[in-house]
């Protein structure tokens, strides 16, 4: 067999994105070059849907509200705009496509709003996707859990430039800071509650894992760092883990790792490809 035939989609996949910043076009932009038959971009939800905007699919429908996604006949809605996104569209996501994959999501420590997607995906027979992220390992982190776990630890380094415009400028100025910083520690709530632009990661181990409270976070900023970087650490009666990415920022936001889109471009692949992984 080959290999370029278990990577040919089997079936088709009607996407809508709401958002198209740095993650969501850095994925239109692999899909582009994939060129995958009978995967298309068929809707798009922006901010302001009237301003002119590049680089936007071709034929993609505009969004202006999530009434919108009826319709469509979607089949994958994915999240890629910021935590509030999250509340506003995720239960039209799953009434009209079956399936919501979440970016930010630093959006599920309000218990309330998980609980109602999860109460919806149960009603609708859909599903509420946490994909990997700009993280890796998970799969196997969230297998551990069927036995114990003792401890996880998420340490997330990113250069100083990376915490500009975030609570974490009340620890250190991002322009001057001079050595290896960690000015957070902490549970994986409030890592992810304090800081939803750098660390919705902190809410996918935590999810794989022990959870939100018992979750432990180091935020750390490094001059010496050119990456983004993610170290997660667990032991239980599975046996130890350790898992350690370094992480290419996004051109268009260096706060964003590019392994976040492509995560979702394995997301969107597994989709429709015979051989999943
Ligand atoms: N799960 C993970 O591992 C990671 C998650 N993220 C999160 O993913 C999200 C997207 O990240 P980026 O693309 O880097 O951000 P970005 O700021 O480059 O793009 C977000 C886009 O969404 C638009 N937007 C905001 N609210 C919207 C709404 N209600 N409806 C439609 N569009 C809306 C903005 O105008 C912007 O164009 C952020 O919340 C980010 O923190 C980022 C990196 C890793
Ligand atoms: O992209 C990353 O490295 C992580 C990130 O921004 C987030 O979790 O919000």
């Amino acid at each position: 067999m080959s290999v370029s035939s278990a990577v040919l989609p089997v079936r088709r996949l009607r996407l809508g994105f709401i958002g198209w910043g740095a993650i969501a076009a850095r994925v239109g932009e692999l899909l582009a070059a994939r060129d995958l038959p009978g995967v298309e971009i068929v809707a798009v939800a922006v901010r302001d849907p009237d301003a002119a905007r590049a680089g936007l699919p071709a034929g993609a429908r505009l969004l202006h509200g999530p009434e919108d996604l009826a319709g469509l006949d979607l089949d994958l809605v994915i999240e890629a705009a910021g935590r509030p996104a999250v509340a506003i569209w995720g239960e039209a996501a799953l009434w009209h496509a079956g399936a919501f994959a979440v970016s930010s999501t630093s959006a599920f420590c309000d218990d309330a709003l998980f609980s109602r997607l999860l109460a919806t995906a149960r009603e609708t027979g859909g599903q509420l996707i946490v994909p990997p992220g700009a993280l890796g390992g998970m799969d196997a982190l969230a297998a551990a859990s069927a036995l114990e776990l003792e401890a996880v630890t998420h340490t997330i380094t990113k250069p100083p430039r990376a915490w500009a415009g975030t609570p974490a400028e009340a620890c250190f100025d991002p322009h001057t800071l001079a050595e290896r910083l960690v000015f957070f520690s902490g549970t994986a709530r409030e890592a992810a509650d304090r800081f939803p632009q750098n660390a919705n990661v902190a809410v996918i181990s935590a999810l794989a894992g022990l959870g939100l409270e018992r979750t432990r976070i180091e935020l750390v900023a490094d001059p010496a760092a050119t990456l983004n970087s993610h170290a997660v650490a667990a032991h239980g009666a599975f046996g130890r883990l350790d898992v350690r990415l370094e992480n290419e920022p996004l051109p268009d936001n260096p706060k964003s790792s590019q392994m976040t889109a492509l995560s979702l471009l394995r997301l969107i692949e597994n989709r429709t490809v015979p051989l999943v992984f």
